[in-house]
């Protein structure tokens, strides 16, 4: 027993330390109201000063007459729209008719030039017909480049115009003037300097955006060339490749960020957006951000500066840092993934049937640990997401894991919706590309043709949490461990052990320390212990926009 003064100092230490706390929680609840009302004050000159730029920008700078097609019309130019109206004639009867104008957004014109009469052969000179206009217009998801040619003449009158249009055109500040291109030529159907070539560098020379490009000549060369190379000169990053080769330049991105701002612990945002020309057999990233697998579309989104923050994870194994990424898959995904690196001299599409189709024939459950924090999904803006950060960090230690364990046969954990042309809402249709969350996607063990019901339900995009074995959940961090009893063997073993009866009932021990296949943005990474997760809101910025569903092709046709 305690001496009862002691017991009394102790007591009445305690209060003072309750006190103290409560009066820390009180001062920053009052700092964060303050921070709340300054930033109600802001949000107030910031609309006054939007409808005032609003007025400006709606003001005429240029008004003259230009051909469009065979009709005359009348041209209004504001610092945001081009706008027509057909000049038509008064008719003798007094009829009136409704001229039909058009429009043309500024956001959307990507390049300017002057039109001009030229004879074959001829490389300069010539004389003025007008100014031509370069834009993207929208087919769906798609963007496809356009022209309007606005005929005149005249060449003091052209060139104003030229003028104007070039310097209104420079003023959008997040359009990229020169960009560091990698192009992975060994992506997919090593068609990704083809891709860049026909489609892209034409594109990126009439929008004057000037490029130094890297082929790449191994697996980590992107990445050994973003750790030293001079980043200052560059508006953005290009990708030519696919999903491994974006996952690459991620890390790579955010990697040499956190290197320049010497912060070995906490990642941090990348200054140079990065942009992506799919060139890989799904290209789940551009997908995300495109809607569709097109490399006009993807280099228009770069050309217009089109800016989407992204959600990232960082993946930890002891305490060791091991790479940052999108999405990592453990159990099926991964060891779907580890036959079809097994087979990498078959093609493509053939190599991934063949994994799926093995993998499902030998389906077998993992035994895991598996805890995690729960996300708050929230749309914030990134000095509040620093803020939310940081008192997510204090209360994080606070908060209590929810920790579940027993047999799983996938476990997916993905910061971004994962569309693909496949599975068009995506792998993860329950979190968006910057919630500030990822989605937790756990398949408790079930029967293989139940198992194979959850996976087609994907294609359709419906349905396919709605199995009792199936638990979702927004999360902010995750810790996996596998347990020792059942788990992944290698092929050649497999291979032999396929006579000895049912593998779904036949556990297998896995030797201690053994690695186990886990799929992170399509690559294999083995890990031989506890993986932490946790989720970084709007680490990077891609080019692009958010889209929820993607262009759909035929469904997979091997299960
Ligand atoms: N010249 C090269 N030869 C071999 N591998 C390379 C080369 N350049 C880059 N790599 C590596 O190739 C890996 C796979 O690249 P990428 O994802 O672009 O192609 P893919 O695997 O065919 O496409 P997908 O992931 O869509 O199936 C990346 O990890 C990248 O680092």
């Amino acid at each position: 027993m305690s001496d009862p003064e002691e017991q009394l100092r102790g007591d009445s230490n305690e209060k003072k330390k309750k006190k103290e706390k409560r009066s820390d929680k009180k001062k920053k609840k009052k700092k964060q109201k303050e921070e709340e009302e300054e930033e109600e004050e802001g949000d107030q000159g910031e609309q006054q000063q939007a409808a005032e730029k609003e007025q400006h920008s709606e003001s005429v700078l240029l008004r003259g007459i230009f051909k469009l097609g065979k009709k005359s019309h009348d041209v209004l130019l504001t610092q945001t729209r081009l706008t027509w109206t057909p000049i038509v004639p008064e008719t003798p009867t007094g009829e009136v008719c409704v001229p039909q104008s058009g429009v043309l957004l500024l956001q959307d014109v990507f390049a300017v030039k002057v039109k001009r009469r030229r004879g074959a052969g001829q490389q300069s000179g010539g004389a003025v017909l007008g100014v031509s206009l370069f834009c993207c217009r929208r087919r769906g998801r798609r963007l496809e480049e356009d022209t309007l040619h606005l005929h005149n003449a005249s060449a003091e009158h052209t060139h104003t115009w030229f003028n104007t249009l070039k310097e209104l055109l420079t003023g959008f500040s997040s359009r990229p003037r020169y960009v560091k291109v990698f192009i992975n030529p060994s992506s997919h159907k090593k068609e990704a300097v083809h891709i860049y070539r026909e489609h892209v560098a034409p594109l990126f020379k009439m929008a004057d955006v000037r490029t130094e490009i890297t082929v790449t000549e191994r697996k980590g060369h992107a990445l050994s060339v973003m750790k030293e190379c001079k980043l200052d000169g560059y508006d953005g990053i290009v990708c030519v490749g696919g999903d491994g080769s974006v996952a690459e330049l991620c890390h790579a991105l955010v990697l040499r960020a956190q290197l320049d701002a010497d912060s070995p612990k906490n990642p941090v945002k990348p200054a140079l957006p990065l942009g992506i020309i799919p060139a890989g057999s799904t290209d789940v990233v551009s997908c995300s951000v495109y809607g569709v697998r097109d490399p006009v579309t993807a280099a228009l989104h770069i050309i217009l500066g089109h800016l989407q923050d992204v959600d990232m994870c960082s993946f930890w194994s002891h305490g060791q840092f091991v790479r940052f990424g999108f999405s990592a898959m453990f159990g099926f995904g991964g060891q779907c993934l580890a036959r079809a690196e097994k087979k990498r001299w078959m093609p493509s599409s053939q190599r991934r049937e063949y994994a799926l189709v093995k993998t499902l024939a030998r389906l077998r459950p993992e035994d895991y640990q598996l805890c995690f924090l729960p996300g708050k999904t929230s749309t914030r803006n990134q000095s509040e997401h620093r803020r939310d950060q940081a008192l997510n960090a204090e209360s994080e230690a606070e908060e209590s894991w929810t920790t579940n364990q027993g047999l799983y046969l996938s476990i997916s954990i993905m910061s971004i919706p994962c569309l693909s042309p496949h599975v068009p809402r995506g792998l993860a249709p329950n979190t968006s590309l910057a919630n500030g969350s990822a989605a937790l996607i756990a398949v408790g063990n079930t029967s293989r043709s139940e198992f194979i019901k959850h996976l087609k339900r994907y294609s359709s995009s419906s349905g396919q949490f709605n199995f009792s074995f199936v638990e979702t959940h927004t999360v902010s961090a995750v810790r996996i461990r596998p347990r020792s009893v059942t788990g992944w063997v290698e092929e050649e073993e497999e291979e032999e052990s396929e006579e000895e009866g049912n593998p779904r009932t036949t556990p297998i021990i896995r030797s201690e320390g053994a690695a186990f296949p886990l799929n992170v943005d399509g690559e294999l990474v083995e890990i031989a212990s506890e993986v932490l997760i946790r989720v970084h809101p709007r680490l990077i910025t891609l080019y692009g926009e958010d889209v929820d569903e993607a262009d759909s092709l035929a469904s997979c046709s091997c299960i």
